[in-house]
């Protein structure tokens, strides 16, 4: 069996990060006494890292925010989730031994997120799971992020692979796109914040378990015709 380089998405699909993610967005609109966001509205304001999050959820709530305003929140959300991490963020079950199996299968692994690099990796550190990633990317470690496929393409370069080897796994639309948009196949699994359902994002298959992710499955779909 030829090494993959098998990338995951963060938020929603290795961690459930929602609680912090929550806290911390609450956090930083009560600055405006802004009544809090929950878990629902969650998946209409992840996707596109912190900056994008803090300015949905002040629309939400109907005090949309000038440019000149999201810097200063910003550095608010970011104190606040680097000082709780990693709160009551969990890796999903069966999510380590999967990582054991694939990895003792000679595969490469690698994080893709679009959350910021800066607290993408603290988080991974604090869950004991750094020594398993040979890269971790964020949204701003290049000039592109999910969806765009350079985000995915590099990443698997800093990794050691190759992109016409490799396996995207994730939760949500930007993360199947920037897979398809780079000619992967891709996992989709349904317990994370995507906003519509996994069977519509048009990924390769859908996994609702890691127990699921095999050495064998990942075999099958990275075998080209
Ligand atoms: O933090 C976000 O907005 C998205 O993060 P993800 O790409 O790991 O899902
Ligand atoms: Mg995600």
């Amino acid at each position: 069996m030829t090494a993959t380089t098998i990338v995951f998405d963060l938020d929603g699909t290795l961690v459930d990060t929602a609680p912090d993610l929550v806290a911390s967005l609450n956090h930083t609109i009560a600055i405006k006494n802004l009544a809090p966001v929950g878990y629902e509205d969650l998946t209409h304001l992840v996707g596109q890292g912190a900056r994008v999050m803090i300015a949905r959820a002040f629309a939400l709530r109907g005090s949309p925010l000038a440019d000149d305003e999201i810097p200063a929140l910003l550095d608010r959300f970011i104190a606040h989730y680097a000082a709780g991490m990693p709160g009551l963020s969990r890796p999903y079950p069966g999510l380590v031994e999967a990582l054991d199996r694939l990895r003792d299968a000679g595969h490469l692994l690698a994080v893709c997120t679009n959350k910021m690099e800066g607290l993408a990796r603290p988080l991974i550190e604090t869950l004991g799971l750094t020594r398993y990633f040979t890269a971790i990317t964020g949204g701003d470690t290049f000039a592109v992020r999910k969806p765009d496929a350079a985000h995915l393409t590099g990443t698997i370069e800093l990794a050691g692979g190759v992109a016409h080897n490799a396996l995207m796994i994730g939760d949500s639309i930007n993360d199947i796109l920037a897979a398809r948009n780079a000619g992967i196949p891709s996992i989709a699994v349904p317990f994370g914040y995507s906003d519509v359902a996994v069977e519509t994002l048009g990924a390769s298959t859908v996994i609702s378990h890691f127990d699921e992710l095999t050495p064998e499955l990942v075999e099958r779909l990275t075998t080209r015709a």
